[in-house]
């Protein structure tokens, strides 16, 4: 399922190949996020224009709507949405934690009330699975506990032990319904809890090991911490897992973070920030962020950035920033596009970088040339 196919010889920089159902994804790979099996604004055809190999969706966000029997019905989320490509999709964890109201977590799953409509539910690790099998994604990640960040000691240990033996039912119930789905098979990765303390994380790690998945991510980062402790999480996490087999830093970041996460050794990245950003005006460049409602645009003739892809970079900055101010739609399309298109040839050049074995240079020069300004 994964192959190692350059590492750099300065740094745990590593450069692979994922073989899943709907084609190969090189690595390192950023993830555009589809929650609700749409990338906000953009067809499923500029997705492809832009080079996105793999997408996300999210178990929580499409089981409460539009429900797993009306995807079912099409014969799973990449028919509904019409993406043929990979997808992966999120538990249904994170999204319980973070969205949802009066959670209460007990052995059994997740009791909660539905962000749409306060109806009560119920969440757990084998209907986390019966859905994602339902939505047939090519990775379905395990429904794990996510403590907030901060916590006590006492609270991370004791949801990560929450969170191991909801891996072993997820593991029982792969065994028992392995789901085909029809699209080939669905492959399965393990999320490391263990909030900031290295002891737990490395626990954390070594369990999830022992149970042996398809791929790990560590989760439990970029949910407020400093950036420092994200760093030592993945930091203290990373040595646990197997060097061949794809590791997954869920939710960020930052292309600096990006960068400094691929140099310790991570593979896979998601983030809603460049699409996000963009429906607020923000656009990256490789001079640092700009923020296209600046009045210091108003009669700028050059294109978001230098870097930018043909399909946007046609737009004067002067132009995206008179659609933004008028409210026009094109403006949320271009910059989601271009801020994708930014983070995609990110990975793309890192790629490059890796099999060149000049990461540590490329990271030190992107970051000095994107922060200066
Ligand atoms: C935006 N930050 C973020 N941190 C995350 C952390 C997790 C996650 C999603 C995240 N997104 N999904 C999980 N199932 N668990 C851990």
């Amino acid at each position: 399922m994964f192959q190692v196919l350059a590492r750099d010889p300065s740094c745990q920089a590593r450069r692979g190949l994922m073989e899943l159902a709907h084609g190969t994804v090189e690595t390192p790979i950023f993830m555009p996020v589809g929650t609700q099996g749409t990338v906000k604004t953009l067809h499923p055809d500029e997705l492809e224009l832009l080079g996105a190999q793999i997408i996300l969706g999210n178990t929580y966000h499409l089981w409460l709507r539009p429900g797993p029997e009306t995807i079912k019905e099409f014969g799973g989320l990449h028919k509904f949405a019409t993406w043929d490509r990979p997808m992966l999709t999120d538990s249904g964890g994170f999204q319980v934690w973070s969205l949802a109201k009066l959670r209460k977590i007990t052995e059994e799953g997740v009791r909660f009330q539905n962000h749409l409509d306060g109806s009560r539910m119920m969440l757990t690790p084998e209907l986390s699975m019966e859905i994602q099998a339902a939505l047939g994604s090519d990775i379905a990640m395990l429904f794990d506990e996510c403590p907030p960040y901060p916590c006590e000691r006492k609270y991370a240990e004791t949801s990560l032990g929450l969170t191991t033996r909801w891996a072993k039912r997820c593991k029982d119930w792969i065994e028992k319904n392995q789901p085909t789905s029809g699209t080939g098979i669905q492959r399965h990765f393990g999320i490391v809890q263990g909030s900031i303390w290295a002891d737990l994380r490395e626990k954390s790690a070594r369990e999830l090991v022992e149970l042996d998945f398809d791929g790990y991510a560590i989760g439990g980062v970029s949910v407020g911490e400093p950036e420092e402790e994200m760093m030592r999480a993945v930091e203290h996490s990373v040595p646990f897992l197997p060097e061949n087999k794809p590791r997954y830093a869920m939710g960020l970041g930052t292309p600096p973070q990006i960068l400094e996460m691929i140099g310790r050794g991570v593979d896979m990245f998601d983030c809603v920030m460049p699409t996000r950003v963009a429906r607020h005006g923000q656009a990256f460049t490789l001079d640092g962020p700009i923020h296209i409602k600046n009045l210091a645009f108003e009669r700028d003739p050059r294109p978001l950035c230098e870097s930018s892809h043909p399909h946007v970079a046609r737009f004067s900055r002067a132009y995206i920033r008179h659609l933004f101010r008028a409210g026009e739609i094109l403006a949320l399309r271009l910059l989601s596009f271009h801020n994708l298109h930014f983070f995609l040839r990110l990975a793309a050049n890192a790629r490059e970088a890796i099999s060149e074995g000049k990461f540590p240079e490329f990271k030190e020069s992107f970051i000095r040339r994107y922060t200066q300004s």
